[in-house]
């Protein structure tokens, strides 16, 4: 049964919860589901011919030698070699035992070493193919979902699979082929002592199943308030600076402390619960063991079975319970395994908006002339982003795009990279309709340098580098050296070659800024796109930025979202915006000219710096 907690239940559910909630955290139920399995199990496809088959001979014969083994020492060690004091059937018959475990050794070992090794290969390929078929996907796929839920599919999701595709799916052929060789040689040598014996079966069954549903609910609570115990660890280390200046570490800790207790009691029942198992099943036992010496007493004495058989039977009930509870074990794993992979398949079926046709064209020597045709688009059904949007940015100019928080600027700029298709219209780059051309040589030609720069783990080259992966070191450093970012870099401990963490920690915002240009223009695209920053940065920087956009954008054309006064007025067009719809545009002087909203948008910028 799927269930989801709500935010209410959860509280209810965690006295500590007061301040905050993840609405992320569910239980790990799904009913059992044939189709959903059968597309798992195509993963081990491509081993059908290799691993797989070698790992179940291995198991067969290891399967087979424990289940022989015992009928060897009742019928022919005891009833035959002891009891008829036959000393050479008996060395040989030691020998031979000893060589059939010897043989099981043997196929144990490769047995396990194979079953992980594909394990790791169905897990790594799966990764593999979930990765890049996310990295595929287009940006509303992203719009929808947080980074931190991604991961967790990529990560936690395919892991719990691991343990299915490791040992999961050949113990549970050893187990059935275990519980029905023992049943089948049970009824063999003795049908009604067997009867008597696996008459206790169905009742364990039912109540182990019973029992483990119990565990595995405990456990599943567990998880529920592990992952709200890492999100918050999360949340606290991400916004430690935060906390500290708001002098919130003690609520923080009180918090934590609270998240944590509640972690520690949903543990304590798990193992509480966890415990019963044990003894219930050495009960189980007892009750079989009672069963067989009563009843198997009996049968001796009444001449019905030899004393061989009896033995055989101990052997057979102290072998027997593994695998039901065992198989008790696979079922819940399995469970997990359909809610993960549910979830893996979710991802895997999304397909990407922007779609590139099969026949579709390259640019080849981009000029950079984008025309939009009445272009109109909304994110969603309910809003519309841009209205019928007309406009022509010509080769080589620089176009302004000005208007108020929300009124298109940055939806332009990403239909012209196509991270979207307009829901009407058309937008054109040298007369060629996007949806008809290449998206990697669409790409290519683009750079878009935004507010916040993405700078990823590694070294300052490699972060430049990026623009243009085949770049040699004088290349790179020569763009830097363009844009003015070549005199902070010298002077970072390692240069070039100074490790910089994810997103740049060590960099100020304008180094940050001064980075990406560089690596825009090593990539030396025919259309920029720039989101201005709107963060305030020193004059100094400024006065290099400005100098490094001049740099960077001659001869392209070039789009930038524009908040600051001096880069707007030097634009050769100015598009002002309004709720997706283009309000008046021209240049600096003819705008001001007209007195509109231009107009009274620098006004204000004016009266607010007047004002500071
Ligand atoms: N990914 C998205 N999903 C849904 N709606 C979105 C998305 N991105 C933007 N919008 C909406 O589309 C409209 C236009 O947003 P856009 O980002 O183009 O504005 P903008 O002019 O660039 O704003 P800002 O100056 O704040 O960056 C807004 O109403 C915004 O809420």
């Amino acid at each position: 049964m799927a269930k989801s907690m709500t935010a209410k239940e959860m509280k209810k559910d965690s006295p500590h919860l007061n301040r905050f909630y993840y609405p992320l955290d569910q239980a790990v139920e799904k009913p059992f589901n044939w189709k959903q399995m059968w597309r798992l199990l195509v993963y081990l496809k491509p081993y059908a011919k290799t691993l797989m088959p070698a790992a179940i001979v291995a198991m067969l014969v290891s399967t087979i030698v424990r289940l022989i083994v015992p009928v060897i020492i009742g019928t022919w060690v005891i009833d035959r070699a002891i009891g008829d004091q036959n000393v050479s059937l008996l060395t040989y018959l030691i020998i031979g035992i000893s060589v059939l475990y010897l043989l099981s050794y043997a196929a144990n070992t490769y047995r396990i070493k194979w079953v992980n090794i594909l394990g790791q290969r169905v897990i790594h390929d799966l990764r593999k193919s979930l990765f890049s078929h996310v990295q595929r996907l287009s940006h509303n796929f992203f719009d929808k979902r947080s980074a931190g839920s991604i991961l967790v599919r990529i990560l936690n999701d395919v892991n719990s699979l691991q343990e299915l595709f490791t040992n999961g799916i050949i113990n549970l052929l050893m187990d059935v082929v275990m519980l029905s060789g023992i049943i089948v040689i049970l009824f063999v040598l003795s049908p009604p002592l067997a009867l008597a014996v696996l008459f206790i079966l169905p009742i364990m069954f039912f109540i182990s199943t019973k029992l483990r549903r119990k565990i595995r609910r405990s456990w599943q609570d567990v998880r529920i308030q592990k992952s709200r115990l890492n999100s918050h660890l999360n949340e606290s280390m991400q916004g430690i600076r935060i906390t500290q200046s708001f002098s919130q570490e003690k609520e923080n800790t009180e918090f934590f402390n609270g998240v944590n207790t509640d972690n520690y009691e949903k543990e304590r029942i798990a193992m509480k619960k966890s415990a019963y198992f044990g003894p219930f099943v050495e009960m189980s036992n007892a009750i079989g063991t009672v069963i067989l010496i009563s009843y198997g007493a009996h049968l001796i004495i009444t001449g019905n079975i030899e004393i061989g058989v009896f033995v055989s039977f101990a052997f057979y009930l102290g072998m027997f319970w593994e695998p039901i509870s065992r198989l008790g074990q696979i079922y819940n794993q399995l469970l997990v395994a359909m809610a993960s992979s549910e979830r893996i398949f979710e991802f895997l079926d999304e397909q990407p908006n922007v779609e590139e046709k099969k026949n579709a064209k390259a640019f080849r020597d981009m000029k950079g002339h984008i025309v939009f045709d009445k272009v109109q688009f909304s994110y969603d059904e309910d809003r519309v982003a841009l209205h019928e949007i007309s406009l022509e940015m010509k080769q080589g100019q620089t176009v302004a795009l000005v208007g108020h928080t929300g009124s298109g600027k940055s939806t332009i700029a990403n239909l012209i990279s196509r991270f979207y298709d307009p829901t009407n219209g058309t937008v054109k780059i040298d007369g060629h309709d996007l949806r008809d051309m290449r998206l990697d040589s669409l790409r290519t030609n683009i750079s878009v340098v935004l507010q916040d720069t993405f700078i990823f783990s590694g070294t300052i080259m490699e972060n430049i580098r990026f623009g243009r992966p085949e770049a040699t070191d004088e290349e790179v450093k020569e763009a830097a050296k363009v844009v003015g970012a070549d005199d902070f870099i010298k002077r970072l401990s390692n240069g070039y070659h100074t490790e910089v963490e994810e997103r740049g920690n060590i960099l100020s915002a304008g180094e940050r800024q001064l980075l990406s240009f560089a690596r825009a223009l090593l990539a030396d695209p025919r259309i920029l796109i720039l989101d201005e920053a709107t963060a305030s940065i020193d004059t100094e920087t400024e006065v290099k930025i400005q100098k490094a956009l001049r740099k960077l954008l001659e001869g392209r054309t070039a789009i930038m979202i524009a908040h600051r006064l001096s880069t707007i007025r030097e634009a050769d067009n100015i598009i002002v915006l309004e709720h997706g719809r283009i309000l008046e545009q021209g240049s600096h002087d003819e705008l001001m000219k007209k007195k509109g909203e231009y107009y009274d948008l620098v006004k204000s910028q004016f009266d607010m710096l007047d004002a500071l």
